[in-house]
């Protein structure tokens, strides 16, 4: 388990599959992101004692067992950037996708994205209900939607082979378990963050035949 803030940079800094400036970027996006929270509210302040923790391994552990060769990826409801700008600093090698409905928190994404010089990051302003369809290589979505919903919004996304990663707190177990009306092997993985919370992974195939719930 990671519990504080110097056990949170020294497990990004010794993770080999990052890219070698994963540690300054982060620390770039972390000066940009307390900046705008004097502006917006785009995480509770209780988190910005622990933003290495709470929001910058909270986001890179998704990567965990996402086969290196994936290289799309679209993160949901993106906020003050996690995870998808943070996996996009780590992992230069993937086009990452962040949709995010509210234009003040979508330009604050684009300024970060834009200082942090991030050419495989995308921020897209929209819902997601009116975003193209398209495939994509891993999704996630942090504190988006139950999972009912979220899979209703996003499943267009996705093939038999996309990987999902989808932290879901305390809930996870709960929310995995009362899902119906699904075809998948999605599963629940501890996270390294919380001794309590979960994080469902896996990949979906899509609605069970003559199945609306
Ligand atoms: C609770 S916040 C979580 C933000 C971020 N993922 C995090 O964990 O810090 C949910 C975000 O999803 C965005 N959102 C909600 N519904 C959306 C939709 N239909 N399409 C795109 N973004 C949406 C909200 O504007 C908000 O920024």
């Amino acid at each position: 388990m990671i519990v504080d803030e110097t056990q949170a940079r020294e497990w990004i800094g010794a993770h080999d599959g990052f890219d070698p400036d994963t540690i300054g970027r982060l620390e770039c996006f972390e000066v940009i992101l307390r900046h705008e929270c004097e502006k917006q509210n785009l995480v509770s302040a209780r988190t910005l004692d622990e933003v290495w923790v709470r929001h910058f391994v909270d986001s890179l552990q998704l990567l965990r067992d996402v086969p290196r060769e994936t290289s799309t990826w679209l993160d949901l409801g993106t906020g003050a950037g996690f995870p998808g700008v943070a996996l996009a600093i780590a992992r230069p090698d993937i086009a990452v996708t962040c949709v995010e409905s509210r234009a003040l928190r979508t330009d604050y994404l684009a300024r970060v994205v834009g200082e942090l010089d991030l050419e495989n990051c995308k921020i897209v302003h929209s819902r997601l209900q009116d975003v193209k369809t398209a495939e994509y290589g891993a999704i996630s979505a942090r504190a988006f939607a139950p999972l009912p919903k979220l899979l209703d919004l996003s499943t267009r996304f996705s093939t038999r082979d996309t990987e999902w990663r989808l932290p879901k707190g305390r809930s996870a177990a709960q929310e995995l378990e009362e899902l119906r009306g699904w075809d998948h092997m999605f599963h629940v993985e501890q996270s390294l963050t919380d001794a309590d919370a979960g994080i469902i992974c896996g990949r979906l195939f899509g609605r069970k035949k003559g199945k609306r719930s």
